[in-house]
C-alpha cells in the first residue's frame, strides 16, 4: 500500500469568536495556510502511479482558488473557519480525486495543524 501526498498553500482572512484569544481573534486578520491531500492505493504496473498527480493538481487548483485571498467566514460550506472545518471542507471538495484518506491543514506560524480522516474516522 502506498500513500501519495500533494500540498498547497493559501493565504486567507478570518474572524473567530469565542476563543481564549479574545478580541485579536475576533478582528478580521489573515493567516498563511498549508494543506496536504493524501490518497492511498497501489501503483498501476503500467504507469507506476497510484494516480497521476496532475489529476490531483486539477482538483487542488479549484479548491485553492476558492480559498486563496478570501474571507473564509463568507464561505457557507466551510462553516466556522477553524482548522477542523478547513480540513473537512477541503476533504469534501477533493472527493473524486482517487481514494482520499486524509487532509491536513497547517498554520505553521502558530505551530498548529489539524487532520481530517473522513466522516467515519
Ligand atoms: N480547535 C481550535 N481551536 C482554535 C482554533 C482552531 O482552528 N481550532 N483557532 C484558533 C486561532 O485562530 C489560532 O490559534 C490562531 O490565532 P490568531 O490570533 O488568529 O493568530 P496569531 O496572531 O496567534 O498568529 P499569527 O499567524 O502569527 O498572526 C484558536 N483556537
Ligand atoms: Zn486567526
Amino acid at each position: 500500500m502506498w500513500e501519495l501526498t500533494k500540498s498547497f498553500r493559501f493565504e486567507a482572512a478570518h474572524s473567530l469568536k469565542g476563543t481564549t484569544l479574545g478580541e485579536s481573534s475576533e478582528e478580521i486578520h489573515g493567516h498563511s495556510f498549508r494543506a496536504e491531500v493524501t490518497v492511498r492505493g497501489t501503483p498501476d504496473p503500467a504507469t507506476g502511479m497510484v494516480m497521476d498527480l496532475g489529476l490531483l493538481e486539477q482538483k487542488i487548483a479549484a479548491i485553492r482558488s476558492a480559498l486563496d485571498h478570501k474571507f473564509l467566514n463568507k464561505i457557507e460550506a466551510l462553516g466556522v473557519p477553524t482548522l477542523e472545518n478547513l480540513s473537512r471542507y477541503i476533504w469534501e471538495q477533493v472527493q473524486g480525486a482517487g481514494n482520499v484518506t486524509r487532509v491536513s491543514v497547517h498554520r505553521d506560524s502558530c505551530g498548529e495543524s489539524c487532520t481530517y480522516f473522513g466522516p467515519s474516522s
